[in-house]
């Protein structure tokens, strides 16, 4: 373990320090654009002003042998488009991957000052970070960049999973964690073809009531357990966790249901794969206006924070006041950004 002064201590010569605090960002979810497709490409400039996060994937669904036709159509996106205060995200080749090392040399070199964030996939433990972070040092120092690229890790093998806790505290670059559940499932030997969302035959059964009487079944949420484990390592940090990619693009239901499961367990956001899940993700990972105004007569019944009161036969303490600074921060952020929930909270 280094000591608390060596951890922010830039990791090359005329790297930039590394940040302290996480930027304030609404990152309700992360666009997943194939920058080797023009068409899609084309896409971008509207794409901005639709999501938080643009992300230009060059790891799984990119084939082989168009690798480098992604990375250089994302150097070519990230060049001919102003982000503003949307997000610009690479998903790079995992680390014992033939195109990783020139992912980073030609996207740090060529456009690493317009790059917020860099996905990490199939981090095993701190040691992936610990190698990229030193990377990122010598890269930013040689191309002169002066504020620090970020790392998301992608939480998608079990070993990972094992040592979530110490991937979020590897380095000041973690940004935070997104789930990724079909490696994952593939490497639990989980026996599930589905890129998230819940199983039918994963359930309780209800106890029977009369002899041959049809017994219900309860569904259950396969990835309970992970997503819980992965927002305390990361709220723990200081960091962020994400749900990550619904893959049943024809059933926005159950797309919204594993979303919003996410979101209540303390996930700031998920993936969206095609532009119908954009909509989603915005409902979702923006609060309910009623939740918002019962959280605004929380705070205005405890202006410090302190006591105890009752609101509409509910009682509220400094717990609760905390509880609904978490959602007024959030529909503030989202006021900022978006104009639609802008009025719906205003109005409330
Ligand atoms: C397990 C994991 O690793 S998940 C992450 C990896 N996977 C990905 O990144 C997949 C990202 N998504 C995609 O590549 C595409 O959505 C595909 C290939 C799966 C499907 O694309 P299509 O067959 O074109 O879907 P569809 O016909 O429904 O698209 C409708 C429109 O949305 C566009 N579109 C689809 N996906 C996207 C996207 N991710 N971003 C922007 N536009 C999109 C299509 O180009 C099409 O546009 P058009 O009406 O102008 O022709
Ligand atoms: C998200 C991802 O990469 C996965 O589910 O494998
Ligand atoms: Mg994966």
């Amino acid at each position: 373990m280094k000591t608390p002064r060596a951890f922010y201590q830039p990791l090359a010569i005329g790297a930039p320090a590394p940040l302290r605090d996480l930027p304030v960002q609404l990152e309700r979810m992360i666009h997943f654009v194939p920058p080797h497709v023009e068409k899609m490409r084309a896409k971008v400039p509207d794409l901005i002003s639709r999501v938080d996060v643009v992300l230009g994937n060059l790891e799984d669904a990119i084939p082989a042998d168009q690798k480098t036709a992604a990375r250089r159509g994302f150097i070519e996106m990230a060049r001919e488009n102003d982000f503003g205060s949307t997000g610009l995200w690479t998903r790079i080749n995992c680390l014992n991957s033939p195109w990783v090392l020139d992912d980073l040399m030609e996207i740090v070199t060529e456009v690493g000052d317009k790059l917020d964030v860099i996905m990490l996939p199939k981090v095993e433990g701190a040691w992936d970070i610990h190698y990229l972070d030193q990377l990122l040092a010598q890269l930013e120092a040689r191309a002169g960049i002066s504020r620090p690229i970020m790392i998301h890790a992608i939480l998608e093998t079990a070993e990972g999973v094992k040592n979530v806790e110490s991937i979020a505290t590897a380095s000041p670059r973690m940004h935070g964690m997104s789930l990724g559940p079909a490696d994952l499932a593939a490497s639990r030997g989980m026996k599930t073809t589905r890129v998230g969302g819940g199983h039918p035959d994963y359930m309780v059964l209800a106890d029977g009531t009369a002899e041959g009487a049809p017994r219900a079944g309860f569904q259950q949420d396969l990835w309970h357990y992970t997503v819980a484990k992965m927002v305390d390592a990361c709220m723990a940090a200081g960091i962020k966790a994400f749900y990550g990619p619904f893959g049943d693009f024809s059933d926005a239901a159950a797309c919204e249901a594993q979303f919003r499961n996410a979101f209540l367990m303390g996930c700031v956001g998920a993936w969206s794969l095609h532009p119908s899940q954009i909509d989603i993700a915005k409902k979702v990972f923006s609060p309910e206006p009623g939740e918002v105004a019962f959280a605004r007569k929380i705070i205005k019944a405890m202006p410090d924070g302190t006591g105890a009161v009752m609101i509409d036969g509910k009682m509220q303490d400094d717990a609760t006041w905390k509880q609904a600074k978490v959602i007024d921060d959030l529909a503030r952020l989202v006021t900022e950004k978006d104009p639609d929930f802008a009025r719906v909270y205003a109005a409330e």
